[in-house]
């Protein structure tokens, strides 16, 4: 708990771990740990060095001395524990989390690149059979009426649907851009420009508490370090102007037919989000895993 508090360390520490789970694909042919999910793979090169974990090797810093101290916890338990942790501390829902997760055990374990989501186009995934809905599947499920994917929309499915997440998962999901910023640039981890949010001497949590971070960076929600469920409400309502960050894959979850009736539910109730964020959050953090003892255990 001091640990995440320290430094403002929530929001990496809650990316870190989802970047690791978040790999796991379910139809996978590869046999674990190939398949992904949480499994510590990401303490590894290459996969640290994939495209989308650009400034998580800064989350793998800030756990490597309780490793050191607790050499008996594995990292894929680590990684999930400081996430939960981070939750927690910054004031969203307790998870009810197990622990005993195998850990992925030489760089050979790392699973392919390309498995978590971009934000903004262009979405790799444009040739998948969702996105042919662009085209003539597109048009007839217009005349149809039937629901339209978007490219944004379609990439989000393939990859959460990937994962064995629905349209509720992936909304309650996407709430966690209530904490942090976009805008790492580079690998000493430098941010880009302050907004007036995350300027020098602002109080992210809230309070009167300035930030003990590094500022600069866009982040979604006035108060980037308080876990609530404010991020349903900035994005939709263009609340911030320039100064708050959207991606292409927040904004329409307020747009699609599917995401629309989770999105509004967590807008107008803090409780229906915690409730559906913790159970999103505890699938998430067992995806892949292995069990020793089997099944897991509780602390
Ligand atoms: C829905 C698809 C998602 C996309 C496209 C996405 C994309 C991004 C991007 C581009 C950033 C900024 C990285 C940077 O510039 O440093 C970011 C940050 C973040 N993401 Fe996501 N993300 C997604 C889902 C999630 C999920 C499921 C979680 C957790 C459950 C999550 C948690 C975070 C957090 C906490 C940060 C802030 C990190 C920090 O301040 O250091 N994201 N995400």
């Amino acid at each position: 708990m001091k640990m995440c508090a320290a430094d403002d360390d929530n929001p990496i520490l809650i990316r870190l771990a989802w970047h690791d789970a978040g790999t796991f694909n379910k139809d996978s042919a590869e046999p674990w740990p190939r398949c992904g999910g949480a499994n510590g793979s990401i303490r590894f090169e290459p996969e640290i060095n994939h495209e989308a974990n650009l400034g998580l090797v800064f989350g793998l810093k800030l756990l490597q001395p309780l490793k050191d101290k607790y050499p008996e916890v594995g990292w894929a338990d680590l990684i999930q524990l400081a996430s939960a942790t981070a939750v927690e501390e910054a004031g969203g829902p307790v998870i009810d989390m197990r622990y005993g997760r195998k850990d992925a055990a030489t760089p050979k374990d790392c699973v392919d690149e390309g498995n978590l989501p971009a934000g903004d186009a262009p979405f790799p995934d444009a040739d998948t059979p969702q996105n042919a809905r662009h085209g003539f599947f597109r048009s007839l499920s217009w005349m149809l009426l039937l629901p339209v994917d978007t490219m944004e929309t379609a990439h989000l499915r393939n990859v959460f649907y990937r994962m064995g997440f629905g349209d509720e998962g992936i909304v309650a999901l996407s709430g966690a851009h209530t904490l942090g910023r976009a805008g790492q640039l580079n690998a000493e981890g430098d941010w880009s420009p302050c907004t007036k949010f995350t300027a020098a001497g602002v109080c992210p949590r809230g309070g009167d508490a300035p930030s003990k971070g590094n500022p600069g960076g866009s982040s979604w929600t006035r108060n980037w370090m308080k876990f609530d469920n404010s991020y349903f409400a900035t994005v939709p309502d263009g609340e911030g102007g320039s100064e708050l960050f959207k991606l292409e894959t927040d904004k329409c979850l307020f747009v699609d037919k599917g995401f629309l009736p989770f999105a509004q539910k967590y807008k107008e109730s803090q409780e229906a989000f915690f409730e559906d964020y913790k159970k999103a959050h505890k699938m998430l953090s067992e995806l892949g895993a292995v069990w020793e003892p089997e099944g897991g255990f509780a602390i």
